[in-house]
């Protein structure tokens, strides 16, 4: 006798689950055009819903029964055995307008933009990765005012206070650079959570007005200064306690000078943050970051091999004291915690 529970899936079943995920990503993008996650945080039956929107009942409760399938939705049967549903916790924290860590505008975004990535793919084979219509700046500017902002409010941001958190003593006064800090908010959440904390945010001089918007709506501008400059021409000053950097090293061409220039940033005995994604050497792991950062690789960015920044670290004389996984948007990355020696 068979059981179900005995059945191993068959070899092909995470390539059809590939083409099946295409469906599931019509569904959340529909329900966020939608604003269904708003309107569950009360529970609905599907009849009520779809007669409240003018939908087909039928249709509505096959979508709702597969958000539900996908943890967006739970259900319960009221007590004349109907369905009702409502958002899950997540639903309600990321995907819900109202919520202040809201990001299914980003969320779209992503789809939108991985979507395009994996369309040019083929040409990419014969030419390298297509190049952005915007200037660098410009394109990274529009980024901190949309989904990068969203993604550091809710993500980035908190993972970031997290690591730093174990490493300052809230009652210190330190001097933070934030390089390619992007909006400008991993800062304005540390200068939140460590209120003796001072510092800049370095960005390209488009993408640091945003953040000096941020800081100034923040009312941080007497400890936070955004910092126009590119990081490969421009000094980005000295004197640091602690200097987080979060996906930047992608974007400068010589590696060892900006690490070497980092480290002369630092007080002797401050710390670079360096969290950034390498290349995993077990395929799974690899497989999740490498759909991400492919159309970069093809791009000739750099995406280092796993080790390769620790290695890059200590060539410049900094000591590795800590590394950790941490959440980032799309792809998990890791932090490693680099002190320059007090000789
Ligand atoms: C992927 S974003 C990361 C933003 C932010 N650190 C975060 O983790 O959310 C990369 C950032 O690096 C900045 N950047 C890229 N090249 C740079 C350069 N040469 N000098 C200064 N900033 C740069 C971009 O403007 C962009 O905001």
């Amino acid at each position: 006798m068979n059981h179900a529970g005995d059945l191993l899936p068959h070899a092909l079943q995470p390539y059809w689950d590939l083409a099946l995920a295409s469906v599931q990503a019509e569904a959340l993008q529909l329900a966020l055009e939608e604003g269904l996650f708003e309107t569950l945080q009360q529970p609905h039956s599907a009849a009520t819903l779809a007669n409240a929107r003018g939908w087909r009942p039928v249709s509505v409760e096959h979508w709702l029964t597969l958000l539900w399938s996908m943890r967006l939705i739970d259900r319960h049967r009221d007590a004349a055995g109907e369905w009702r549903y409502i958002s899950t916790h997540v639903a309600q924290r990321y995907l819900a307008s109202s919520s202040p860590l809201y990001c299914g505008e980003a969320w779209r975004f992503r789809l939108a933009s991985l979507r395009d990535s994996g369309a040019g793919l083929s040409e990419g084979l014969h030419e390298q990765g297509r190049s952005a219509t915007l200037a660098s700046g410009e394109r990274w500017a529009a980024a901190a005012r949309s989904h990068l902002a969203r993604e550091q409010i809710s993500v980035t941001a908190p993972a970031a206070c997290e690591v730093v958190a174990q490493r300052m003593s809230p009652e210190a006064a330190w001097r933070l650079l934030d390089l390619g800090g992007g909006p400008g908010l991993v800062a304005v959440a540390l200068a939140k959570a460590f209120p003796q904390m001072s510092g800049v945010v370095f960005e390209l001089p488009e993408a640091a007005d945003v953040a000096a918007q941020h800081i100034a709506q923040a009312g941080l501008a007497s400890r936070l200064e955004a910092r126009g400059g590119d990081v490969v021409r421009d000094g980005v000053g000295t004197g640091y306690d602690l200097i987080w950097c979060s996906s930047v090293l992608h974007f400068v061409p010589d590696l060892s000078a900006c690490l070497a220039k980092l480290h002369a940033a630092l007080k002797p005995g401050g710390e670079l943050i360096c969290v950034h994604a390498e290349i995993p050497d077990e395929p799974e792991a690899a497989r999740r970051m490498l759909s991400y950062y492919l159309p970069l690789l093809w791009q000739g960015r750099r995406v280092t091999q796993a080790g390769e920044l620790c290695e890059a670290l200590s060539a410049q004389d900094f000591e590795v004291c800590e590394e950790r996984p941490i959440t980032l948007p799309m792809a998990p990355a890791t932090a490693l915690v680099a002190r320059r020696r007090v000789k």
